[in-house]
């Protein structure tokens, strides 16, 4: 399904971003396909989706480093389509720190103001800010060689934000990092996001950073938008098969639809709700993992037979494979409970019944 922007929540007339029809083709390949969206102040706005899918095209034709093929880009209300990337409210934070190696962080951070003419004492008082709200206050005399990647890229951050642009583009900021620190910089970023109020798309193929982070979520998929919303929208309620399979993992059921049931095979027809459905229609059944449950099922609950075929111990959570018809193999994430004994863990080829509320299997079409 195209994207549905602003269905999570409307930007209205003050937004930060307005794309319109915003396309890009190379050689005759369409590889952002007439996007529209809004994003609106102070939004943490992420592009997710995988490698080549025009997120990164998407970023630099907003910040005008690349001329669309087609449509409009507005920042702030302003119709930016042909104005030079200097003259757009809009700085950039790339994975690549892009630091000058000569110059000490503060000058670093101070390069653009400086280039602005903006008078020295502003310019130390901004850079100062900017330092410490990126907790680098202690660090200003240093080289960016003294720093670590994390460090460094904090840097670049206290740049994009010294001038205080309407619009920071940050474009798979923390892939160079380490896991750990990755993480920690996510909590970072989003505080000092809230703390400058500056709107920020952020771009990345990591679902869980752009779950962590955002305050809605706009999955590309071959150029085109699949779905948009909260982080929450969009894993409880995926809207495609692909928005189901790429956050997060989900168990897809295909089958055709009839009379209140997906018949998936021969002995396993599921029960869904079937608004807007006609009966022989094909959709897929699609179910969360730690949605499902493996006892203490209740009679309100969908209730299908099933053998374990695998189980595997992750410290919090026990994850089971579970055949429940020729070809059919549900994923289950029990969560290890204190009053949990190894000996309650499923084994492999024990005959379980699984369980799922109707509302948590999510008919895609
Ligand atoms: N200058 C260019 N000339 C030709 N093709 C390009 C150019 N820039 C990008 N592409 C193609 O456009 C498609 C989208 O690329 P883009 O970099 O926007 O994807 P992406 O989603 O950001 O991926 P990644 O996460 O790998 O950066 C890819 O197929 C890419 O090869």
């Amino acid at each position: 399904m195209p994207g549905q922007p602003g269905e999570a929540r409307s930007p209205g007339p003050e937004s930060a971003v307005r794309l319109r029809g915003l396309t890009k083709t190379f050689g005759g390949q369409t590889v952002v396909d007439a996007l529209d969206l809004e994003i609106g102040r102070g939004e943490f706005f992420s592009l997710l989706g995988p490698s080549g899918c025009g997120k990164t095209t998407t970023l630099r034709m907003i910040a005008g480093f690349s001329d669309p093929t087609a449509g409009t880009i507005e920042v702030g209300g302003e119709d930016v389509t042909s104005v030079p990337p200097h003259r757009r409210d809009v700085n950039t934070v790339f994975q690549s720190y892009a630091l000058f190696d000569h110059l000490d962080v503060r000058r670093n951070v101070g390069f653009g103001l400086r280039r602005k003419g903006i008078d020295r004492g502003e310019a130390d008082r901004r850079v100062a800010e900017a330092l410490e709200l990126v907790q680098l206050a202690d660090r200003a005399r240093d080289r960016p060689a003294q720093l670590s990647g994390g460090q460094r890229q904090r840097v670049a951050l206290a740049r994009a934000i010294v001038n205080r642009p309407q619009l920071l583009l940050l474009d798979e900021p923390l892939a160079a990092l380490d896991l750990k620190l990755r993480r920690a910089m996510q909590l970072e970023l989003k505080a000092i996001q809230r703390e400058v109020g500056i709107t920020f798309l952020f771009v990345t193929h990591d679902q869980d950073e752009a779950m962590s982070m955002s305050d809605r979520i706009a999955i590309m998929h071959d150029g085109l938008i699949e779905q948009c919303g909260t982080p929450e929208d969009v894993y409880e309620n995926p809207t495609s098969v692909f928005a189901a399979g790429f956050i997060g993992t989900s168990n897809l059921m295909p089958g055709t639809y009839r009379a209140g049931r997906v018949h998936v095979c021969d002995g396993l027809a599921v029960p869904v709700s079937g608004e807007g459905l006609v009966d022989g229609e094909s959709v897929s059944v699609a179910v969360r993992p730690e949605k499902i449950w493996l006892s203490e099922l209740t009679d309100a609950m969908v209730r299908v037979p099933g053998r374990v075929a695998a189980s595997s111990y992750h410290g919090a959570t026990t994850q089971y494979l579970v055949d429940v018809a020729p070809g059919v193999t549900l994923t289950v994430l029990e969560q290890n409970l204190p009053r949990m004994r190894p000996e309650d863990r499923w084994t492999k080829g024990a005959q379980v019944e699984l369980g799922w509320l109707p509302e948590h299997g999510v008919v895609l079409r």
